[in-house]
């Protein structure tokens, strides 16, 4: 419940609107009844003056317990919806902290149901909260004591009514909670596989694998299925059986007035307002009963939302670091990494300088590490072991804001955000205008098919830029990274959708206008880094050959091996 205290104190004006309705609501409840008997009695004592002004007091009552219950269930409604939000931005907020690592330790699948489902839970246990939790209690003791107070010889039948259902409810529960975690973790697992089978609609239907997904699918949506109708069982089971005791109690208690009419003949007057309070035990009993139901799912919702807002990120930028101007070299001193799922190593003790202005090739065999090394040039992971330096400033003080102005990395997967392309772009360059843009267009060969839309830099990219072919969406992404003239670029095989003539025309053009930058060049083919000032080979996370094309000809088997078989291939083609 910590999760929830601040947000309970923030909302405090419309919590006590919410509790002050429920009060006047119960009040009014309870007090119905007695009115209906002292009706009822003045009827037989046939004292009309009396009967019109309680009639009065009747209506006024009820009146107020309506109104009472509209405002309660508007406030409730507000409350928990303002709760939902903050939750919700919070979890956000936080998950933007998240280093790569974290995201991986939860899976986007998680995190997604935690922002929305869980989100969901908590939403629906703050509002039955507040319409029913003070209700509750107010009733129950209420009717009790009103119960009591009006036929005290049948305190019996109150008791055993009770004590059964409270037993129905307390094995109810503990068959039900803990099948709510188990709801939410199958809910995370079929909402993988569906992102999955959606994100690869293209792989699943070309590879005909439609009916092993939906196999898939189907094993998982099964067991929350399973789960659900397990749950649903025990609540058709609860709410007959409360019916059944409540009608028993009602039909023991008209029974037992009948026996003794002839002693106690007002007792006939009492025996319908004392079934009414026994009939609000019985509803503060199932209100109590369905708070609980959504307290245990919400509880379980409460818990893993609080795991994400009091998560440590793994990484954290030094608050302390002034932000400065860094320069472009790029430094690995004895770098060694191992994934945090993994013991193993994939970089191991690598060793380099890039000095600033220097275009760099990385190449090696698929897993051999590239992506990996440059991932921790953009500290999207920290090392290890060992430091990576650029400026000479070890990237672990670094201030992070200093970092994002130097370092502009091209990831391997182009990906664009649903909206513009200029709002793409700016997101390299907040302030950039159009003349910024056409210039970084220009760059990654990309002004040319989008200057021949009408509406040029503000045409629409939609959701997962389905409107851009692949190579499109890579010179997108290269525009991004070079428009704001960053110190270090770092371009992760992402030329590998163009064609071998705009690739060459990419190359040139980086070459000519981001003289400055520090380039790092990830390639799987050699003939696309040749022309490098460097280049780095790693075969098995290790760095076995460094300098230019002709020098590790020379020097390095790897390379030698890698050129060759690239060679033949080109030959056979
Ligand atoms: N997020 C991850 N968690 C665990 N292991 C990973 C992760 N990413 C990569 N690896 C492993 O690290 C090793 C290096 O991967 P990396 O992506 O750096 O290779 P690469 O040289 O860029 O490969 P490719 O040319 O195929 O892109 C591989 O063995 C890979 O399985």
């Amino acid at each position: 419940m910590d999760l929830l205290k601040p947000y309970l104190v923030k909302y405090k004006r419309d919590i006590f609107i919410t509790v002050l309705s429920v009060i006047v609501m119960s009040a009014a409840a309870l007090y119905q009844p007695r009115l209906l008997q002292d009706v009822m009695k003045a009827i037989t004592e046939d004292k009309m003056n009396q009967v019109n002004s309680i009639g009065v007091k009747l209506i006024t009552v009820a009146a107020l317990g309506l109104i009472a219950g509209v405002i309660n269930s508007i406030f409730a409604a507000k409350v928990s919806q303002n709760i939902a939000a903050d939750l919700r931005e919070a979890q956000y907020r936080k998950i933007q902290t998240f280093s790569f690592a974290d995201i991986e330790h939860f899976s986007v699948g998680n995190l997604v149901v935690r922002m929305t489902n869980d989100i969901q839970q908590v939403q629906t246990l703050v509002m039955s909260g507040l319409q029913a939790l003070l209700r509750m209690p107010i009733l129950f003791i209420g009717a009790l004591i009103f119960a009591i107070n009006t036929l005290p010889q049948l305190w019996w039948i109150i008791v055993i009514m009770v004590v059964t259902v409270v037993l129905i409810t307390a094995f109810v529960f503990s068959k039900m909670g803990p099948l709510f975690g188990r709801i939410q973790s199958w809910i995370e697992k079929t909402n993988n596989l569906a992102k999955e089978n959606l994100q690869g609609v293209r792989v699943v239907k070309s590879f005909n694998q439609e009916q092993n997904e939906k196999n898939r699918y189907n094993e998982a949506s099964g067991e929350l299925n399973k789960i659900n109708i397990k749950i649903g069982y025990l609540f058709s089971v609860m709410s007959p059986l409360f019916m059944m005791v409540s009608q028993l109690a009602i039909a023991g208690s008209i029974w037992y007035v009948g026996t003794q009419v002839n002693e106690h003949p007002m007792w006939i007057a009492s025996v319908s307002s004392f079934t009414n309070y026994l009939m609000q035990i019985m509803m503060a009993v199932i209100i109590g009963g369905m708070v609980m139901s959504f307290a245990a799912r919400g509880m379980v919702s409460i818990k893993r939302i609080k795991e994400v807002i009091d998560a440590k990120p793994t990484m954290q930028y030094d608050a302390k670091a002034p932000e400065i101007e860094l320069m472009g070299s790029v430094e690995f001193k004895d770098v060694s990494f191992h994934y945090p799922a993994d013991e193993q190593d994939v970089l191991k003790h690598v060793s380099f300088k890039a000095n600033a202005g220097e275009m760099i090739g990385i190449v090696g065999a698929t897993g051999s590490g590239k992506t990996t090394l440059a991932q921790l040039i953009a500290r999207l992971f920290d090392p290890t072991a060992g430091t990576v330096e650029i400026g000479g400033h070890d990237l672990k003080h670094v201030n992070e804001k200093s970092l994002r102005q130097t370092v502009s990395y091209v990831l391997q997967r182009a990906t664009l955000f649903s909206g513009k392309i200029s709002d793409n772009l700016r997101q390299g360059k907040l302030d950039a205008n159009t003349k910024d843009m056409r210039h970084a267009a220009n760059i990654a060969q990309a002004a040319e098919f989008v200057e021949r839309y009408e509406d040029t830099y503000e045409h629409v990219v939609e959701e997962r830029s389905a409107n851009f072919s692949g190579g499109q969406k890579q010179r997108l992404s290269i525009a991004r990274g070079v428009i704001a003239n960053p110190k270090v670029l770092i371009l992760d095989d992402s030329t590998s959708a163009l064609d071998a003539n705009s690739e060459k025309l990419v190359k040139e053009a980086l070459e000519r206008d981001l003289q400055h930058t520090t380039t790092f060049i990830i390639a799987e083919k050699i003939s696309s880094v040749i022309n490098a000032d460097r280049i780095l080979v790693l075969d098995e996370g290790k760095l076995v050959g460094e300098g230019s094309h002709a020098e590790l000809l020379e020097t390095s088997p790897v390379y030698r091996e890698i050129y060759g078989t690239q060679k033949a291939q080109e030959v056979n083609s």
